[in-house]
C-alpha cells in the first residue's frame, strides 16, 4: 500500500534515502559518500553524475533494506545542500561542467568588483544576501564565462541551470520539469525574495539569461511524477526545500524565535523571524525559511562554512584520529593548562565577518601541544563560530531575547562533549531531537503533508521529541575569557580589508 514517504537527502559530502512510515519514524536509510573535487587553491567541484549516482543508488537501497517496493510509496522530499548549481544540455541532460560547489571561492574577484561598483546594496535589498562567492550567482557567471561555448548556447535556450534539487528533479522525471522551490531560489543571489520572482536587473548585472532558470513553486507543491524506467512506477515528488531549511521544518521551529543550528560539514543557524522580513545590521543573511500555500516565512540565517569539515581534517589531513567520532575522547584528554584557538577558516570566514580570502590559522602551540589540544580545538571552535552567530542574532532580533533554546542536529551533534561545550560557550540550553535526521524529516513533511498522510504544523510539532538537553555549567569568567581569546583570535586571522589579487 502507498503509505510510505520516501525523503532524498543531498548532501556536500554524501547522498542518502530515508523512508518513513505513516507514523514518521525511520524505517531504512541508503547512504553512499562520493567523491569531493579541489582542483585549484579554494575551488571545490563535484561530478553531477556522482550525485545523480549515489542518489539513485540510495533509494534502491533504502527501499530493499525496508523490504519496500517503490509502489509502496505515496511520495518523495526531496532536500539539497545550497547554492551547489550545475548547468546542463537541455536535449541530452549531460552537464556541461561540474557542479561547482557552495564552498567554492572562485567568484571572489567578481564579488570584489561588483562591490567596488557599488551593487552590493541592490544584491542585499532584493535577495537578503551579501556578495560572496558562496551563493550561486557568481557561480553560474563563472560557467557562462570560462566553458567554451556556454554562453551562446544559454543565449539559444541550449541549456538549463539549477541548484541540486532542479538538478534532480530534471532527472528523476526524464527532463520533463525544470523547478525549484523558494528556498533554494532564496539562495542564488539572484532571486528577489520580497517580490518572490527572478530579478531583471540582478540578472543584468551578472550576465545570466533568465531562460537558464527553473521555475520557482512552494515548498510543498507539485513537482512531476519519477519517471517510470528508473523505479518501476510514477512516485509524485510532493516536497522540495533547501537542506538548512528542511532541517528548520524537521525541527519544527515554526513559531517566530524559534532556531536551529545543523553541524554537518558546515554549520547552519536559522531563526525564524515569521512573515517579518528583518535586516541583518551584523552581516547575517535574510532568507526564506519556507513558503507553503503561497505564504512565505522568512527567517536570518548565520552560515559557517567549516565544522564537521574541520574533524574531517584532523582525522584525513592531519590524520591525529582515525574516526571523527574519536574527536571527543580525545578533546576530553587536553591539558586543560593550554590555551590553543583553531579558526577552521579553510575557505575563508562566513557570517558575520564574509572573508573570502582568510584562511586557516591555529595559536598558542607549545611544545607540549599534541592531537588532544588540536581536537580540543577543533571541537572548541565550532562552539565560538555559533556564539558569535548567535550573538549577532539577538542584535539584529531584539524580540528574540536572551532565553534562547538550540534545537541542534547533524552529523556532529553526536558528540555529547561538543555539545556540552556549546551549551557552555552560549550560556544556553542545547536540545538534541530523538530524530537526528531532520534535514530529511523535514522534506519528508513537506511531501508527506501535502500527500495528505501526515498532519499539518501543529501535528507535526506535536511529535518533535527530546533526546537530551544540555545545561551550561561552565563559570561566567572562565567563559567570558575564553570567547575574547577567540574573538582576539579570529582578528588576527581576517586578511587585509583589501585584498591583492
Ligand atoms: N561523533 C562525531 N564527532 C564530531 N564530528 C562528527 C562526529 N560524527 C560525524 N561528525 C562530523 O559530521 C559531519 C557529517 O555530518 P553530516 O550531517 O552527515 O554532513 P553533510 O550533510 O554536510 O554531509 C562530518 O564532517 C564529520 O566529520
Ligand atoms: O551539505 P550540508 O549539510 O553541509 O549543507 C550545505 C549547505 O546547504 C550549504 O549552504
Amino acid at each position: 500500500m502507498k503509505k510510505h514517504i520516501l525523503a532524498i537527502d543531498q548532501g556536500t559530502t554524501s547522498s542518502r534515502a530515508i523512508v518513513f512510515d505513516t507514523k514518521m519514524d525511520i524505517v531504512a536509510a541508503g547512504q553512499k559518500e562520493f567523491e569531493q573535487h579541489y582542483p585549484q587553491s579554494g575551488w571545490v567541484e563535484h561530478d553531477p553524475e556522482d550525485i545523480w549516482g549515489t542518489v539513485v543508488w540510495s533509494v534502491n537501497e533504502a527501499l530493499n533494506t525496508a523490504r519496500l517496493k517503490a509502489d509502496d510509496v505515496a511520495a518523495i522530499g526531496i532536500t539539497n545542500q545550497r547554492e551547489t548549481v550545475v548547468i546542463w544540455d537541455r536535449a541530452s541532460g549531460k552537464p556541461i561542467y561540474n557542479a561547482i560547489v557552495w564552498q567554492d571561492r572562485r567568484g571572489a574577484s567578481l564579488c570584489r568588483t561588483l562591490r567596488e561598483e557599488g551593487f552590493e546594496p541592490a544584491f542585499s535589498q532584493k535577495t537578503g544576501l551579501l556578495l560572496d562567492p558562496y551563493f550561486s550567482g557568481t557561480k553560474i557567471a563563472w560557467l557562462l564565462d570560462n566553458v567554451p561555448g556556454a554562453r551562446e548556447r544559454a543565449e539559444r535556450g541550449e541549456l538549463a541551470a539549477g541548484t541540486i534539487d532542479t538538478f534532480l528533479i530534471w532527472r528523476l522525471t526524464a527532463g520533463k520539469v525544470h523547478a525549484t522551490d523558494a528556498t533554494n531560489a532564496s539562495r542564488t543571489l539572484i532571486y528577489n525574495i520580497v517580490e518572490n520572482r527572478w530579478d531583471k536587473e540582478l540578472l543584468d548585472i551578472l550576465g545570466i539569461p533568465a531562460s537558464l532558470l527553473p521555475q520557482v513553486h512552494d515548498c510543498a507543491a507539485d513537482y512531476g511524477l519519477t519517471d517510470k524506467s528508473l523505479f518501476g512506477v510514477e512516485i509524485p515528488i510532493l516536497g522540495v526545500a533547501g537542506d538548512q531549511q528542511a532541517a528548520t521544518i524537521g525541527q519544527a521551529c515554526f513559531e517566530p524565535g524559534m532556531i536551529k543550528s545543523t553541524y554537518g560539514t558546515g554549520c547552519f543557524a536559522v531563526l525564524n523571524t515569521g512573515k517579518e522580513i528583518v535586516r541583518s545590521e551584523n552581516r547575517l543573511l535574510t532568507t526564506i525559511a519556507y513558503r507553503l500555500d503561497g505564504e512565505t516565512t522568512y527567517a536570518l540565517e548565520g552560515s559557517i562554512f567549516i565544522a564537521g569539515a574541520a574533524v574531517q581534517w584532523l582525522r584525513d589531513g592531519a590524520r591525529m584520529i582515525s574516526k571523527a567520532a574519536d574527536a571527543g575522547e580525545l578533546a576530553e584528554q587536553a591539558d586543560p593548562t593550554q590555551t590553543i584557538y583553531f579558526v577552521p577558516a579553510f575557505v575563508g570566514l562566513g557570517a558575520p565577518h564574509w572573508d573570502a580570502d582568510a584562511r586557516g590559522a591555529i595559536y598558542g602551540l607549545t611544545r607540549n601541544t599534541g592531537p588532544a589540544e588540536f581536537a580540543r580545538a577543533t571541537l572548541e571552535s565550532v562552539a565560538f563560530q555559533t556564539r558569535d552567530l548567535l550573538d549577532a542574532m539577538h542584535k539584529d532580533w531584539k524580540s528574540s531575547g536572551t532565553n534562547t533554546v538550540l534545537r541542534v542536529d547533524g552529523g556532529m551533534v553526536a558528540s555529547d562533549w561538543t555539545m556540552q561545550r556549546l551549551a557552555d560557550i552560549l550560556d544556553a540550553p542545547v536540545d538534541r531531537p530523538r530524530i537526528l535526521e531532520t534535514t530529511a524529516l523535514g522534506a519528508a513533511w513537506l511531501a508527506g503533508s501535502r500527500s495528505g498522510l501526515w498532519p499539518r504544523e501543529k501535528g507535526f510539532a506535536d511529535s518533535w521529541a527530546l533526546e537530551r538537553r544540555f545545561q551550561p555549567i561552565m563559570e561566567n569568567g572562565v567563559r567570558l575569557k575564553a570567547i575574547n581569546g577567540w574573538r582576539d583570535a579570529v582578528k588576527r586571522t581576517l586578511s587585509d580589508p583589501v585584498p591583492q589579487d
